[in-house]
């Protein structure tokens, strides 16, 4: 039988899942569905009623031609011939299963590290339970969460292992099975399949559940980056698509749902409106229902974050995500205190982001190093030189598979492949509260209008961004951040209007761009 674990389907007989519903009907409703392996899991069971339903479950996986596995219980498995076993890392190991079961039996373990999943390579193992992804309201246990950062880690480090297959587990749903698969998949290695226990064994109707996993993990997530290879002179041919890309932003009038700090929700949604956007400030997560149908994008910026707003993030977030529209998230003040800490790791693994943009403080914590103590919203003493905050951006954007932005006087923008330097802008900028907050919002607008090339999206908002700030601060009546804020948004405003007349002058000799290799 051929071992296919795209769709492994895990049981569970508890009362709260199962209902008063009989295990077997369920089982079978799934297999309907189109799951592709069963394995039988009872923690519970005395010895006879396990081996009694493993036979009642094995006559029925047998019909679809899908493979039984039973947990941790190699004695029940041999006893009624099923196809393999799933150990723990606590139950019988592999070897000394191997001695128990046929020589062709299927052996699976679970793993949440990388040297357990080396060692169940080394042992033999035929597949990996990969986990436990997400907290599900039994497994709460947020030691053994590893994430798809976690997942993908593990897989790079079996990627020479290429028939060895991987299934991720824990807590995987229809909203988040897409992003699993692929934020987890590492260059080399990706997921085979996913478990699940509860989406489909609590369902109401398993069938309908099963088929719509199927559906989900045959098709590509809405929001999968394609990576452009980079081209000889990587800037330089760049630069060329930039005034084009503007024109067309300025032409789109793209909508953009910011939900940002009420420090700098005015000025921000002054600089959507100059550029020629049309921006919503709007902190209600359900009225992202409403408003992702516009096709715009979503900036989650926590500047000031409260209690209620990380349901709200998740609800929009979800939204944006299934339709596919660009999410930007801006962790401001990441690295400030625990709440924001936790809150970057919850949000980073309660959805995906096109892109993430921060200072240095809040890039470093997003990719989770250790002892990063912003002090406020400031970056806070720089402790990278570029090479290395050039890596970093790029290193980021690998895991997370979308952009990053490090912005500081010299702005990293990667896209896991490629890393662009930006020297543009003008030291004004970081003495007015919320000018890095802006460029998540202009982000949003040019992910909205240019979407075959994200990175090149963002370089031109950056861009006519930085240049209209060279401008302002150019002027002899500018003569510092006071007088400097309204001409920054005449100067956009200048810029858009010259796009819009299809006039690329601005642009002409004016970007400071070079492509940083790591
Ligand atoms: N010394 C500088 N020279 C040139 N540009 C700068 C300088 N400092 C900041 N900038 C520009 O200002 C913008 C904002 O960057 P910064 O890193 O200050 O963001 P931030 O800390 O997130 O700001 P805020 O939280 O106030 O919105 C970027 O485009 C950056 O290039
Ligand atoms: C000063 C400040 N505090 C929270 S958000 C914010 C604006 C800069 O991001």
């Amino acid at each position: 039988m051929p071992l296919d674990l795209s769709l492994y389907l895990v049981t569970d007989s508890t009362a709260a899942i199962l209902k008063e519903r009989d295990l077997g009907t369920v089982v079978e409703e799934a297999l309907k569905g189109g799951v592709t392996v069963v394995q039988y899991r009872d923690k519970t069971s005395d010895t006879g009623v396990q081996v009694e339903t493993a036979r009642k479950l094995h006559s029925i996986t047998q019909k679809y031609g899908v493979p039984l596995l039973i947990n941790d219980r190699v004695d029940v498995a041999v006893a009624i011939g099923a196809e393999g076993v799933h150990l723990g890392q606590d139950d019988m190991n592999i070897k000394d299963a191997k001695k128990l079961l046929p020589p062709n039996a299927i052996i699976g373990i679970s793993t949440s590290s990388i040297e357990e999943a080396k060692k169940a390579v080394a042992d033999g193992a035929d597949y990996l339970g990969v986990g436990t992804m997400f907290a599900t309201p039994t497994k709460t246990n947020t030691k053994s969460m590893i994430g798809t950062a976690g997942t993908q880690a593990i897989l790079n480090a079996i990627s020479d292992s290429p028939s060895v297959g991987t299934v991720s587990i824990g807590g995987i749903n229809h909203t988040n099975v897409q992003r699993v698969m692929y934020q987890s998949h590492s260059p080399k290695k990706g997921l085979d399949g996913v478990a699940i226990v509860s989406a489909i064994m609590a369902a109401d109707d398993p069938k309908a559940a099963a088929e719509e996993f199927a559906k989900l993990i045959k098709t590509p997530a809405p929001f999968a980056l394609t990576l452009n290879a980079p081209r000889a002179n990587e800037a330089e041919a760049l630069l060329e698509e930039v005034p084009r890309i503007v024109r067309k932003m300025v032409e789109v009038h793209p909508l953009v749902h910011n939900m940002i700090n009420f420090v700098v929700a005015n000025f921000v949604a002054n600089v959507a409106l100059s550029i020629g956007a049309s921006p919503i400030m709007s902190p209600y997560g359900d009225e992202a229902t409403d408003l992702c149908q516009f096709d715009g994008a979503l900036l989650i910026n926590m500047g000031t974050l409260t209690s209620e707003s990380i349901s709200n993030y998740l609800k929009a977030i979800k939204a944006y995500n299934q339709r596919g529209n660009p999410v930007i998230y801006d962790p401001v003040g990441a690295g400030a205190t625990h709440i924001r800490r936790n809150t970057v790791r919850d949000l980073m693994r309660g959805g995906y982001f096109d892109l993430i943009k921060g200072n240095e403080g809040e890039i470093r914590q997003a990719w989770g190093s250790s002892a990063v103590q912003q002090r406020g919203v400031d970056s806070g003493p720089s402790t990278l030189d570029n090479q290395q905050k050039a890596t970093l951006a790029r290193d980021l954007a690998r895991r997370e598979r979308n952009i990053v932005l490090l912005t500081g006087a010299t702005d990293y923008l990667s896209d896991g492949e490629r890393v662009i330097a930006v020297e543009n802008g003008h030291p004004l900028l970081g003495q007015v509260t919320g000018t890095g907050c802006a460029i998540g919002t202009i982000s949003g607008c040019f992910l909205t209008s240019h979407r075959s090339d994200r990175l090149l999206a963002v370089l031109s908002g950056i861009l006519m961004y930085e240049i209209a700030a060279e401008n302002a601060a150019s002027k002899e009546y500018v003569r510092g951040p006071g007088s400097f804020v309204p001409t920054f948004l005449d100067e956009l405003y200048a810029i858009r209007t010259a796009a819009a007349k299809g006039d690329d002058s601005w642009f002409v000799g004016r970007a400071k761009v070079r492509e940083v290799k790591v």
